[in-house]
């Protein structure tokens, strides 16, 4: 007999799986009709503009699986760089939110998220609040430029997301890194595929110094895991 089928999203409310199952949709019709000039050509500022009207969500294999980390490691501040309209935050809210139920004692999740294009942010919170407030309740949705809005109010990051143009993936990460608790876990997205505009971020990961052990998981375009153990 088969076994049943998996079930990485075992225990979260039947109407938030299938506001995750709509999007998903939604973002993957849509990337079918980009091509790769869309995403590369012409510079930050052509590629931003392109995309303004455009989910590109995190693959939802890749996103169950964010899900599942942040649950492993209990994570209850989640810094997310790079949320669109919302999808992968839904993953890390639910998370977040699980954790703080399981730890109990009036821990509070919270997660940051960040996006730089107000109608995206408003196209975000319509998302969540389409889900209910176990999801729109845990996030502080920050809008402008993350490498201001991340300068405040951020402490004892237990997750990084890094899911943003890739030239913003390193300044990103050094404004959070202070933050980040030791055994902090770091994903960023597509890093085989893009891993010319990854050159300096994974330079920086990978050197022996920099108190990070790094892994680049088997997820199409790959999906990099960076752990935060400093030596003290
Ligand atoms: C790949 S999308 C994020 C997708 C999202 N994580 C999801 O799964 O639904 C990257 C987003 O980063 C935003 N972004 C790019 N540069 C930014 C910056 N400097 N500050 C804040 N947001 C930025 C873009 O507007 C874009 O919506």
């Amino acid at each position: 007999m088969a076994p049943p089928p998996q079930n990485p999203m075992q225990g979260v409310p039947e109407h938030i799986r299938s506001i995750l199952a709509r999007l998903h949709a939604e973002s993957l019709a849509q990337e079918s009709q980009l091509n790769t000039d869309d995403f590369f050509a012409g510079g930050e500022q052509a590629v931003a503009r392109r995309m303004r009207d455009k989910f590109i969500a995190l693959e939802e294999d890749k996103a169950q699986y964010v899900y599942g980390l942040a649950r492993a490691t209990g994570a209850l501040v989640i810094v997310e760089a790079g949320t669109s309209f919302g999808v992968s935050t839904i993953y890390l809210a639910l998370a977040a939110a699980a954790n703080a139920r399981r730890a109990g004692g009036g821990q509070e999740a919270r997660v940051v998220a960040t996006e730089h294009e107000p109608e995206k942010a408003r196209r975000a919170r319509a998302h969540w609040d389409e889900c209910g407030e176990e999801v729109s309740g845990v996030i502080d949705l920050r809008v402008g430029d993350l490498r201001e809005t991340l300068k405040e109010d951020l402490e004892r990051v237990d997750f990084l997301l890094l899911d943003i143009w890739t030239p913003m993936a390193l300044p990103t990460l050094k404004i959070v890194q202070p933050k980040m608790r030791p055994g902090a876990v770091v994903i960023a997205d597509n890093t085989i595929m893009a891993a010319e505009g990854y050159a300096d971020y994974l330079t920086y990961m990978r050197s022996p110094d920099s108190g990070f052990i790094n892994m680049t998981l088997p997820f199409k375009n790959g999906l990099e895991m960076s752990i935060y153990c400093p030596e003290k």
